[in-house]
């Protein structure tokens, strides 16, 4: 059975390309935060429709993926395809609708409008970032509109364009990285990093997946089952993280009664601020409990 999620971990997005069945069946089974049923990249056009007719029969049999939140990535509206992707899921039950290559706010809201024409509920709009227009207009995107909710790297594509050379420290795009990171935090937004496309080297992609939880990510898209374990693992708190959110609670509330704001644990000044990471932690710590994989707090990363 499904739980019922009071707080929406995003820890692991796992692409599906939406033309393989047997993609879709084993998604049923795996530990992805959120599952993207990609329409688009990674569906080439000769494959289109198979891959809208595959999506549509795979939820009539069953819409339940886990716990994983359910996000369909269409084509740009700006193509026929993306208006047929758009027809086709019209009565999928779904969390979110991921649009690509989003470079202005004038466009999204009329992308949104075009959505809101077909869904009746107001479904959760997600974004990816991916070009080089997009990155430095990531603030005013960010800013259009409410109904987006989460913010997508898309790293491939702006690689190519930035014509970087991609190395495992991902030098060449920290700045994009971290413009994004503030463009979605300025606006309130949860913001994903992209995937780590080297599928058999784990240390590199482990270290990505920490440099962007150090970046300010929420969590990591992935394009293969392999890497979710561990990439769910970077974003989980561990007991030390749980141990100092607990006591920087107790000591800003036992500060507060005493008529200070600030606490002091082990010759460390704690400022009031704190007490937010030290709540969000603790969310996202009993939210992975619930969902039974506590057995990964604890692991040494
Ligand atoms: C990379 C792959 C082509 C590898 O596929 P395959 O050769 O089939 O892998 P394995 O045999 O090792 O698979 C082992 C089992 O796992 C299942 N599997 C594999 N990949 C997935 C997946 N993505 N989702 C669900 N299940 C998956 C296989 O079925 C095997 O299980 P079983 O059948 O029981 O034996 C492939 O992984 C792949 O296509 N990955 C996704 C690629 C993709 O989505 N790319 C685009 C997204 S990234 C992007 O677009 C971001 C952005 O826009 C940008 O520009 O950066
Ligand atoms: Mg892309």
């Amino acid at each position: 059975m499904e739980p019922t999620l009071n707080y929406r971990p995003r820890r692991t997005m796992l692409y599906v390309p939406t033309h393989v069945e047997r993609y879709l069946e084993k998604a049923r089974g795996l530990a992805a935060d959120s599952i993207v049923f990609d329409l688009q990249e990674s569906v080439p056009p000769q494959h289109k429709q198979t891959a809208r007719d595959v999506l549509l029969n795979a939820f009539s049999n069953s819409s339940t993926f886990e716990y994983s939140e359910r996000i369909v990535r269409i084509n740009p509206l700006s193509t026929e395809w993306g208006e047929q992707d758009l027809a086709a899921i019209k009565n999928l039950d779904i969390d979110a609708i991921l649009l690509p290559r989003i470079e202005s706010a004038e466009s999204l809201l009329q992308y949104i409008e075009q959505i809101d024409d077909v869904f009746s509920n107001k479904l959760n709009i997600m974004i990816n970032i991916e070009s080089p227009l997009g990155v430095l207009r990531a603030e005013e995107i960010c800013a259009a509109s409410g109904r987006v909710s989460c913010v997508v790297m898309g790293v491939t594509d702006l690689s190519n364009e930035l014509k970087i050379t991609q190395t495992n420290d991902r030098a060449g795009l920290l700045t994009s990285l971290s413009l994004v990171v503030l463009a979605a935090r300025a606006h309130k937004k949860c913001v994903i990093d992209g995937p780590h496309f080297d599928l058999k080297n784990v240390q590199a992609c482990e270290f990505s997946c920490r440099q962007a939880r150090d970046l300010g990510f929420d969590g990591k898209a992935v394009v293969h089952p392999i890497q979710l374990d561990y990439t769910n693992d970077a974003f989980t708190p561990k007991l030390d993280d749980i141990n100092r959110a607990k006591a920087i609670i107790t000591a800003i509330k036992q500060a507060n009664e005493e008529g200070r704001n600030v606490a002091v644990i082990e010759d460390r000044l704690i400022e009031p601020s704190l007490r937010e990471w030290a709540e969000r932690v603790l969310t996202l710590y009993d939210t992975v409990k619930e969902l039974g994989q506590n057995e990964l707090i604890g692991a040494s990363r």
